[in-house]
Formats: structure tokens, C-alpha cells, sequence
């Protein structure tokens, strides 16, 4: 998988072909037919290349220097990637001790590394040679060292993230010793940053190898690498300059191949550092449809989707995630998305706000369409105009998209003034009215609490007034009650159809709990494995399922009042984006699959006014038999 993703990057490709020919050439070395490198025969000295005397010609003292060449590629590759690996696994320890001792471990060890780092790096390599003695293995040593900190720095900073996550604790209450926990859930969580590091690094570890064997303190006679080669090279450099040129060369190619090859692993690793892309996401969505669709115009419809197909970039390729996506919604209209968790809803959600990551997320078909404007094509200066303005978003977690360190009234201050309020006083006043739309007790108090001093309920009440700032005809919420209480959540429901009501705005509801769409939602849209599965008003959706897994999503939602009412979980798991079925994505999981299901995919079709479902026995589906 790696191998094929890093062959679809035409520079890391190169990089690998010149990688894996200089081994190869390096470890074929006591199979080839060349004389013996150190071998001195002074009659011949500085031949030229091609001229009888060997491929590329001999040196000052008769040796032949593709001989030498080959065989001390072997040493400055052996030298250099036993340098990267001491520096890799103590560099890598201690980041990883470091991080997850903290206190003072953690002090101890990084004011060590920063007296490390203090010294310049090639003057603390060359003190480490002074004190050991001149020598490859000494250099080796040196170079490790001198690297040792790179690795605990980058190593630490991505433990940190890790240590304090959930899985850790967990681990820890189910009495994992601290080596368990350390290899078994940290290591592997920061191994992609090692593997990177040690990719992108052995390129230069082998050239300063290289140079300190130029300086005279890496490889000693008769023993020869590529910068001793080099060194003896200089000598002569006016009258035989191939000699000088061969190990040039070769260090060229390998700290280049090298270091394509890194940049490669690190693009394939984490593809968020790609080259050129930065660290963060893209400030929208991708969009690369095929052929440029005209949106469709709908006098009514407030939003208007149309085949919207979402893929993500992953390492095996790119795999629809969401796929031909279509639904209207009226003005004042109300939509819920239902389905299990990964069945896409959030990924429909995100990408009628062109707010799906990119990388990896690519919009690659299909139309969004708000008030008759394509949204998809949109350029980023408008987009940010529509969103807040014409469509809004109020995310799960509200702790995870408030600003930690600003006072609440400001952040919904700052979300009024960026649709147009202009003076201070008029958005502050603004802000206010807004907290108390949203029901919030104690409008100044509450202005000027920080996000962690309100309860779980009260912070989504501020994102629903962030949301609310603009004005927008179109609100989109993903699970917004989720992560609330039963009660908190009742009297947020209550609140978003109360605000929609008096605003006129449409709603897209995102929820896998079927009482909630009921409540909320005149028209439901069932998804699975990324695509509708069925969709209609959500009264005979509900009642009368015309998809198995609508029906089966129905027959395992406990009911109020229905305390004796069996439930019948679905079995088995929907499944991964790259790994749909030929035909029908429930086939696996269904009643009353046949083989046409598994032969070939499903369309969407009506089964009655009004509704679709994209199922082929959508005639035998009753809540009973599917
Ligand atoms: N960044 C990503 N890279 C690769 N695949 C992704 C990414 N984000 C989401 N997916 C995949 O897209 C599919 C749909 O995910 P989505 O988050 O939309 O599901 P969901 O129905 O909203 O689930 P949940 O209720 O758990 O949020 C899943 O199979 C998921 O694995």
C-alpha cells in the first residue's frame, strides 16, 4: 500500500529508483566484477575515465575509481543509517519518556537537550570526535549525537498530544504498566512522526558524515567512504577532476534521492504536511467536478443539493465517502439526516458549507445550490460571505469550537461584526439580544464567562447564538444535543424549533436518534454507507419504512411508553469507505437480500408520492419482516 502511494508521487518515485539503485549497487558490491579498491598500482595513476584503466578512471595512487566508488557508497550508507538509527531510538526515548513523565523527568531531560541544542550543531559533532578520536565509528557517533535532540523535540511535542487523550487514562485504569501504556498506545500514535523524521534526516546524517570524513575525522586509510573519496579528490581537482566528480556525484544523488524519498513517506504519513499545502486545512472544501455543472435553479428551494459526491484522499486511493447526494428544502423547510455512526451524514453536512477538510476531503461531483447560488463554485471570498450570512453551522461540541481563551459575548460579538454590524456599541448591544434569544439566564454574566465556566447546555446555546448572528435562511446542526443530558437536550430542541419558527429559517438536522428527527424534522433523509437510502416526510418514513434499514433502524430505537417493546439490534458493521459491496451496501447485513442486490448498485427510485427509497423489494419492507 505504501509502495503503491509513494509510486504515485512522481518526485518520490524518483526518489526511490535513485534510492534503490545506490543500495542496490552498495550491497552487489562483493558480487561485481571490480579490482580490489585499495589495490595501488602507481604506473597508472590519474587515468582518465574510459581509457583503458576502468570505467571511471584511477586515482592519484593507481586505484580504480569506480572501485573505490562502489565500495565506499557501501560505507557512507552503512556509517550514515547507523547514525540514524542511535539517534532515532535514544532521540525517540527519550521525547517519549519525557512527555509522559512530565514534571520533573521531563525538565531534567529537555534542559539537557537544549544544552545540546545550545552548542552549533557541527561544532558539537566535532567536539564529540575530539574527545572520542578520529574514526567512522566515532563520526557515526558524533552525528547521532549531534542529531539526538531533533528527534527528542519533534518526538515529545507529538507525545504530549497523545499522552493526555482519553485511550491513555483508559489504559491506565485497566492497570497497563507505564512501558505497556508507552509502547502499546503512545509509540505507535507518534511512529508515523518517527518514521518521518529519520526519512527526511538521513539524507543530511549521511552528508555530514560525509564531512567529517572530509575534515580527515570519519574514515582513515586504507578504509575510504564518499567524503574521504572527495577529500583525496580536492588534491587533485585541477588536473584529474574526475576523481573529485565520481564521489561528488554519488553524494549528490543520494542526499537528493534521499531526500525526495523522505518528503514522499512524510506526504504519504501525514498527508496534512504535504508540501506546499501548510499544516492546516484549506480555508474550503476542494471541489473537482468533472465537467462544470450549471447549478439548478429552484424558485423555491432555500437549499438545493443534487448528486453531491465527497471522496477523501487516503493512502490507498481516493474513496467517495458521500456519494449522489440529492435533496431539496424549502424555504422554512426541515430536514433530518438520520443514519448510524460513518454512515456520512456529518460529511453531507460539512460539504453543503464547503467545510469538509482538504486535504483529504475533495468535493467531486454534484451541486449546492443556496437561494439558486452554487456554492461548490463559489470562490473563498464569497464563500465566507455565505456562510453566517446564508448558511450556519452549529457543531456537536461546542467546547471544541469556542475560543478558550475569550469571553463569550466577544466571540458572539465578533460573529455580528462579521456580518455587517458597524458600530462597537450596536454589535455588543447585538450580542446581548442574541443571548437572549437563545434563552440564556443572566445576559451580562454569561457575556463575560469564559467557554469553561458554562455548563455543556449553556455553551451550546452560544454556539446556536453564534450561528444565529447573520441572519442565515439556512441553518445546518450537526448532533447538536449529543453530548448534552436528556433534559438540557429537551429544552435545546424546544429552542431551535421555537428560533426557527420565528426566523423563517430552513434546518438540516444531522442525528443517528430516531425520537429526535420525529420531534424535530418535517422531512427525514435515511443515509447509509454515504448514500440516501430513503427519503420522505418523515411521519411515513417512520411508520411505514420502505428500505430494510430504515425499518431496522426503527425496530432497535427504544419508544417512550413502550417500556416491553424487544428491540432488534442490526448485526454486523456498515462498511469502510474503500471497502463498499459491488451492489447494495446493506446487502450484507439484510433480511431479505437476493441476488440482484448484490449484483450491481441501487438506484434511488419512488416508491410513493413524495418519497424514494433504493431498495429493489422496497414493496416486502414492513417493520415486521425486514
Ligand atoms: N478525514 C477523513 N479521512 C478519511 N475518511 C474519512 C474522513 N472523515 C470521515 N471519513 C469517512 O467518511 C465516512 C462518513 O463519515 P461521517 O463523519 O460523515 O459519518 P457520520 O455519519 O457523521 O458519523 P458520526 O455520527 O459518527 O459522526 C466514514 O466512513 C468515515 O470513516
Amino acid at each position: 500500500m505504501t509502495a503503491r502511494g509513494l509510486l504515485r508521487q512522481p518526485l518520490a518515485a524518483t526518489g526511490l529508483a535513485v534510492v534503490a539503485t545506490l543500495v542496490l549497487l552498495a550491497l552487489a558490491a562483493p558480487l561485481l566484477p571490480l579490482p580490489d579498491p585499495d589495490l595501488a598500482e602507481p604506473a597508472r595513476r590519474l587515468q582518465p575515465p574510459l581509457s583503458g584503466f576502468g570505467a571511471l578512471g584511477t586515482d592519484q595512487l593507481g586505484r580504480d575509481v569506480l572501485s573505490r566508488l562502489v565500495w565506499g557508497l557501501r560505507v557512507s550508507l552503512a556509517v550514515g543509517a547507523a547514525a540514524t538509527l542511535a539517534a532515532t531510538v535514544v532521540g525517540s526515548a527519550i521525547g517519549l519518556v519525557a512527555a509522559f513523565y512530565g514534571r520533573w523527568v521531563d525538565g531534567v531531560m529537555m534542559r539537557a537537550i537544549d544544552v545540546l541544542m545550545a552548542f552549533p550543531y557541527l561544532l558539537l559533532a566535532l567536539a564529540v570526535v575530539a574527545a572520542l578520536g578520529p574514526g567512522l565509528a566515532n563520526a557515526a557517533i558524533a552525528i547521532a549525537v549531534a542529531n539526538v535532540p531533533f528527534f527528542a523535540r519533534a518526538v515529545r511535542g507529538a507525545a504530549l498530544g497523545v499522552v493526555g487523550r482519553d485511550y491513555v487514562d483508559a489504559a491506565r485504569i485497566a492497570g497497563l504498566s507505564d512501558r505497556s501504556i508507552l509502547v502499546t498506545e503512545i509509540l505507535p500514535n507518534v511512529l508515523p512522526l518517527i518514521v518521518v523524521t529519520a526519512a527526511t534526516t538521513i539524507g543530511w546524517m549521511i552528508l555530514e558524515t560525509a564531512g567529517l570524513s572530509f575534515l580527515g575525522l570519519g574514515a582513515q586509510p586504507p578504509q575510504s567512504d564518499l567524503g574521504s573519496m572527495l577529500a583525496d579528490g580536492r588534491k587533485a581537482l585541477t588536473t584529474a577532476p574526475h576523481v573529485a566528480a565520481a564521489p561528488g556525484l554519488a553524494i549528490f544523488l543520494l542526499a537528493v534521492g534521499l531526500n525526495l524519498l523522505g518528503d514522499g513517506l512524510r506526504d504519504l504519513l501525514d498527508p496534512r504536511l504535504d508540501a506546499g499545502r501548510g499544516g492546516a486545512p484549506a480555508a474550503a472544501t476542494d471541489v473537482e467536478r468533472g465537467d462544470a455543472r450549471e447549478a439548478e435553479q429552484s424558485g423555491e428551494g432555500a437549499l438545493v443539493v443534487a448528486g453531491l459526491t465527497t471522496a477523501f484522499d487516503t493512502p490507498s486511493g481516493r474513496h467517495a465517502a458521500v456519494r449522489d447526494v440529492s435533496f431539496a428544502l424549502p424555504r422554512g423547510g426541515s430536514l433530518g439526516i438520520m443514519g448510524e455512526s460513518g454512515s456520512g451524514k456529518s460529511v453531507t453536512a460539512l460539504s453543503i458549507c464547503r467545510l469538509a477538510a482538504s486535504p483529504p476531503g475533495v468535493i467531486v461531483d454534484g451541486v449546492v445550490s443556496l437561494a439558486g447560488e452554487d456554492v461548490l463554485a463559489a470562490p473563498v471570498e464569497r464563500l465566507r460571505e455565505i456562510r453566517g450570512a446564508r448558511v450556519a453551522y452549529v457543531f456537536q461540541d461546542p467546547s471544541t469550537t469556542l475560543n478558550p481563551l475569550m469571553p463569550v459575548g466577544r466571540q458572539i460579538a465578533e460573529a455580528v461584526s462579521a456580518h455587517g454590524a458597524a458600530r462597537r456599541a450596536e454589535t455588543v448591544d447585538e450580542a446581548r439580544r442574541l443571548i437572549e434569544a437563545v434563552e440564556l439566564p443572566d445576559p451580562d454574566r454569561i457575556a463575560s464567562a469564559y467557554p469553561h465556566e458554562l455548563s455543556g447546555g449553556q455553551r451550546q446555546r452560544v454556539g446556536i447564538a453564534m450561528a444565529l448572528a447573520g441572519e442565515p435562511d439556512v441553518l445546518i446542526a450537526d448532533e447538536p444535543t449529543t453530548a448534552l443530558d436528556a433534559t438540557t437536550q429537551a429544552t435545546v430542541l424546544r429552542l431551535f424549533s421555537d428560533l426557527r419558527s420565528r426566523l423563517g429559517a430552513s434546518l438540516v438536522f444531522v442525528s443517528h436518534d430516531v425520537s429526535v428527527i420525529e420531534a424535530m424534522c418535517e422531512r427525514v433523509a435515511v443515509m447509509y454507507a454515504g448514500e440516501i437510502v430513503e427519503e420522505g416526510p418523515t411521519a411515513a418514513v417512520l411508520s411505514e419504512p420502505r428500505h430494510p434499514y430504515t425499518a431496522r433502524l426503527v425496530a432497535c430505537t427504544p419508544r417512550l411508553g413502550e417500556p416491553d417493546r424487544a428491540l432488534d439490534p442490526i448485526e454486523g458493521a456498515p462498511p469502510p469507505i474503500d471497502g463498499r459491496p459491488k451492489g447494495c451496501a446493506f446487502a450484507p447485513r439484510c433480511r431479505l437480500a437476493i441476488d440482484p442486490c448484490r449484483a450491481a448498485p441501487i438506484r434511488l427510485e419512488p416508491v410513493a408520492d413524495d418519497r424514494a427509497a433504493r431498495c429493489i423489494r422496497w414493496e416486502d419492507v414492513s417493520l415486521g419482516r425486514a
